[in-house]
């Protein structure tokens, strides 16, 4: 469903620091954890798998589509579609709501606006309360929640997700692991999550083990 071919990337066009990664095929419906020591190329491998950085060398595939073949457009809508991220730092509109950044979501994935799922998700995230509150008025655990509720509001088939659980206790950590693994169940949605955090590791127990420059280790 997600398979990634010989991906290499550079920052900068800085050909000595190459980054190499690992292939990966990853079916419908399954989980997998991407561990690695920081730097390593994590988040940009996760990138690359979303489209947001095209690749110096290789090619990532989801389900029929070739990332690297698209234009710009047809990959942003691909992604708004297809896709749900939730990236290391949230992005969302700050002047903005809660409500009105899950409405946003819908729009922008081409979703008709559907208050009774957006209260469905963030009741799921224990946030509901938190409905008409401005983004500048959460914590950083709660805007974290809310970026977790923004990339499942479409009900993507991939999910890729940047260290979801960094900023949470472990009450939110695990409500937001168990809500990625229901909603990959329900929705027979691929999940990738990059992460450093050691709570998340039994419960999704297919693993790549990133190292920089070098190959495959599955465990
Ligand atoms: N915008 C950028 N410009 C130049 N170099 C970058 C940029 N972003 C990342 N890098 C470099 O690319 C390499 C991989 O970075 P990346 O953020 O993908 O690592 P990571 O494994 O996710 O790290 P961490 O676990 O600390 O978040 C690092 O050496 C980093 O310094």
């Amino acid at each position: 469903m997600l398979k990634t071919n010989n991906l290499t990337f550079c920052y900068k066009n800085n050909v000595a620091n190459m980054l190499r990664f690992p292939d990966l095929d990853v079916k419908q419906g399954e989980h997998f954890l991407v561990l690695g020591n920081s730097g390593c190329g994590k988040t940009t491998f996760l990138h690359l798998t979303a489209g947001l950085l095209k690749p110096q060398n290789g090619n990532i595939i989801i389900g029929d589509t070739d990332l690297t073949n698209l234009s710009a457009s047809k990959l942003d809508h691909f992604r708004g579609k297809n896709i749900g991220i939730i990236f290391q730092k949230p992005h969302f509109v700050r002047s903005l709501t809660v409500e009105e950044n899950l409405y946003a979501a819908q729009y922008l994935g081409g979703v008709k606006q559907d208050k009774r799922r957006v209260e469905e998700v963030l009741g799921r995230l224990n946030i509901a309360h938190k409905l008409k509150a401005s983004m500048f008025a959460l914590s950083e655990g709660e805007k974290q929640r809310v970026s977790v509720a923004m990339a499942l509001i479409n009900r993507p088939k991939v999910v890729l997700a940047d260290e979801p659980t960094a900023s949470l206790d472990d009450e939110n950590a695990r409500e937001v692991a168990n809500l990625l693994e229901h909603h990959s169940a329900e929705e027979n949605a691929t999940l990738i999550i990059v992460t450093h955090d050691n709570r998340l590791k039994a419960q999704f127990p297919q693993q790549l083990q990133l190292q920089p420059q070098t190959s495959d280790i599955r465990q």
